[in-house]
């Protein structure tokens, strides 16, 4: 059985005091969820909410990380950083900073080895664009994403290892795919991991939908069979939303 895992990106949202507030009244809505809870603040704001957590059952992550150890790379942080700041999670290779920041399917691959070197689970995320899916490669496209970012990996790593199938068209628009298009999708990305790491490796990654969660939606998305859990952007920013979305079966 995979546990699953509802993760909040909050992306480009909350100052450290808005950051806390929302974490102090988050953690007696999902104390008792049955997934992993997981929110992923702006850097300014992981040692407060690192903080904030300590005891309870809610894991903090990074939005992003470097992969080099550390030097002069202006602006970046390594992933040592994180980890000593008592980061458990990293998002890496959200379609955001594919399109934005210049990510490619190379440095997705070198961030996720740094990030299990130093002992952090990644988050990667994978999805197409509407072209891609009007062009009727949405399945071989995530596959060959997948592949490129579990590159040379250890089967044992890719366990670890947290996927979130993200299509870019769903992000922040209100569209969310189908419950049933995400979990068939979901399902061509399980079998890309089979295919490379072995049928138990594919079995147990865990597989998230992202892409317009909410409320609303979560119930029926999470009943799908591959979905193992969600990675909320807008939905993650209210508590009362995020509450909803952990608690699904309630
Ligand atoms: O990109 C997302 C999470 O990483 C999804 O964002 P929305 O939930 O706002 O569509």
């Amino acid at each position: 059985m995979r546990k699953p895992i509802i993760a909040g990106n909050w992306k480009m949202n909350k100052t450290v005091e808005e950051a806390k507030a929302l974490v102090a009244e988050l953690i007696p809505l999902v104390k008792d969820a049955k997934c992993d809870v997981v929110v992923c603040p702006p850097y300014v704001c992981l040692p407060a909410v690192v903080e904030a957590v300590k005891g309870t059952n809610i894991g903090v992550g990074a939005q992003n990380v470097h992969f080099e150890e550390k030097g002069a790379y202006t602006g970046e942080v390594a992933p040592d950083m994180l980890k000593s700041l008592g980061v458990q999670y990293v998002i890496i290779g959200h379609s955001e900073r594919r399109q934005y920041f210049a990510e490619t399917d190379e440095t997705v691959n070198k961030k996720i080895k740094a990030a299990l070197a130093h002992g952090l689970t990644p988050i990667v995320c994978v999805g197409e664009s509407l072209e891609q899916r009007e062009m009727g490669i949405t399945n071989e496209f995530v596959a060959l994403q997948t592949k490129a970012a579990l590159y040379g990996l250890d089967a044992a790593d890719v366990g670890k290892v947290v996927i979130a199938y993200e299509p870019i068209w769903a992000i922040g628009t209100g569209r969310t795919a189908t419950a049933e298009d995400a979990n068939e999708t979901i399902g061509a990305i399980r079998r890309a991991v089979r295919d490379v790491f072995g049928a138990m490796v594919g079995d147990s990654v865990r597989i998230q939908y992202g892409g317009s969660m909410n409320p609303k939606n979560a119930k029926e998305l999470m009943a799908q069979p591959e979905i193992d859990g969600g990675l909320i952007g807008g939905a993650s920013l209210k508590a009362e939303d995020f509450d909803k979305v952990v608690n699904y079966d309630k």
